[in-house]
């Protein structure tokens, strides 16, 4: 009674084919900001715009807090086993479990340096390997999604193991392979299907899936240095949790190079935000300074907007993560049961006209206001609101300020003439990232 309405679904499927932002548009046009679709036997809210989104994540925020039970993450680990920590992080339902580790992972985050200079200093050291690699490419065109890749899943190894790894090292790519298959796994249609409940389908890449995790946890025991870190499950919650979801900020840096990438043939809206002015700022406020740090932020609002809106169009988490209602609650006056599964259509925040003067356009003035000063919109949700709210923001925003302040200052960044136009269609997923394009780094004429 008063659910909010919905297209009719398909018998065992429900509207599992709706699942794709364009069709979440479409029918946000017909039943409004919140309406409601079936996964399979499932029935399941989606919720539209800065207004509803806010409602539910912010002004509801505990009655929308919780995380649907009975997907495949749940399938996957059986709410056991190594996995067991992060998923509980991310997965758990809300409550006192999952409030104690989300406060156990905070705190060592910070013993592990976060938000203080060590963490800057680890970055840094990782970017000066970036900029050696491209260095040594002299002038060729490379891909920078590996690189960026590496870079990002080697600071979290050096964090829990005290080391990095070669970017030619076969541990790194080893986990680097096994993440990118588990994402796809995970993105994949089994996953879908196993979502709405019908859990037939083949057991065999889930049993990959565990089986790589645990080849990685192994590979970790054997390693010494991870001993330094007690108890081990740290190292293993770091290691799964950090390096998953180094996907999304991988993703944002390699949009981020694409959108600082100057060509003849970018769309107009690309072409019409002048890189250079990154530089320029860069060049200003670091003037002979050996290195950038995190405070100078502060002194770069252009930069920041520029980050900003790479994260706002890049939109690498369309549809967020699937929250659930904790009690029977409202929203927009509809009334919606306790355990409903709740879509966040981010997408439809990041992209809404009455929140974005140029929504669909690659433009920095939206964060920055009369005076040139950073301001950042209540409707730039990529790291989605409330309790909830990505617990990996502060790491992914100092990367991508220190990794793209690094990267500008030392390269003018190039689109190879042979190159065809930018395609800047991302590859849909649960966590979309660019399609693979090459780049040229070349040494600007004087490197600080
Ligand atoms: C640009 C990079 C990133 C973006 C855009 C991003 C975005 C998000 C989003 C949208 C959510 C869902 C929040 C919700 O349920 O409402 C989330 C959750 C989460 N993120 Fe991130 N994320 C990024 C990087 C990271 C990194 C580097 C980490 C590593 C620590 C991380 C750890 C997490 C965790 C643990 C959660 C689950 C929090 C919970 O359920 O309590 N994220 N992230």
């Amino acid at each position: 009674k008063n659910f909010p309405p919905g297209p009719e679904p398909l018998p065992v499927f429900g509207n599992v084919l709706h699942v794709r932002c364009v069709c979440l548009q479409c029918l946000s046009g017909r039943y409004g900001k919140v309406y409601s679709l079936f996964l399979g036997w499932r029935p399941a809210v989606v919720i539209h715009g800065l207004q509803a989104v806010r409602e539910a994540l912010v002004t509801r925020a505990v009655d929308f807090a919780g995380r649907p039970q009975g997907m495949m993450i749940n399938h996957v680990t059986e709410n056991k086993g190594v996995l067991h920590f992060p998923v509980w992080l991310i997965m758990g339902n809300y409550g006192a479990v999952w409030r104690e580790h989300r406060r156990f992972a905070l705190a060592t985050m910070k013993n592990f340096g976060l938000g203080k200079r060590s963490m800057e200093e680890r970055i840094l050291e990782e970017t000066t390997h970036i900029c050696n690699c491209l260095e040594k490419s002299q002038g060729r065109p490379v891909d920078p999604l590996s690189l960026i890749h590496s870079a990002a899943s080697n600071i979290i190894c050096s964090v829990l193991f005290g080391q990095r790894y070669d970017y030619n090292d076969d541990v790194l790519a080893f986990i680097i392979n096994s993440f990118k298959e588990n994402a796809q796994i995970a993105n994949g249609a089994w996953a879908a299907v196993s979502s709405l409940g019908t859990n037939a389908l083949s057991g065999r890449r889930i049993l990959d899936l565990k089986m790589h995790t645990q080849a990685i946890v192994d590979i970790y025991c054997l390693c010494p240095l991870s001993l330094h870190f007690s108890p081990l499950s740290h190292s293993i919650f770091f290691l799964s949790v950090f390096v998953n979801r180094s996907f999304p900020l991988f993703s944002c840096l390699c949009l981020a190079s694409l959108s600082l990438t100057p060509s003849h043939s970018h769309p107009a809206s690309l072409f019409s935000f002048p890189p250079a002015q990154c530089q320029r700022e860069i060049d200003r406020v670091l003037g002979e300074s050996l290195s950038v740090s995190f405070e100078d932020r502060h002194r770069m609002p252009f930069l920041m907007a520029t980050i900003h809106e790479t994260q706002r169009l890049a939109n690498i988490a369309p549809l967020g993560v699937f929250h659930a209602t904790t009690r029977d609650t409202k929203l927009m006056g509809y009334d919606i049961p306790e355990g409903t599964l709740i879509i966040t259509n981010l997408t439809s925040v990041l992209f809404e006209s009455t929140s974005w003067e140029r929504p669909n356009d690659f433009y920095p003035g939206h964060f920055l206001d009369e005076d040139g000063q950073f301001v950042k919109p209540d409707a730039f949700l990529a790291f989605s609101a409330g309790p909830r709210v990505c617990l990996g923001e502060l790491l992914a925003r100092m990367e991508l300020f220190l990794i793209l302040v690094s990267l500008l200052r030392r390269f003018l960044l190039v689109w190879p003439e042979d190159a065809a136009r930018p395609d800047l269609t991302p590859v849909f997923g649960g966590i979309q990232s660019p399609r693979p394009y090459r780049v040229t780094f070349r040494l600007r004429a004087k490197p600080c």
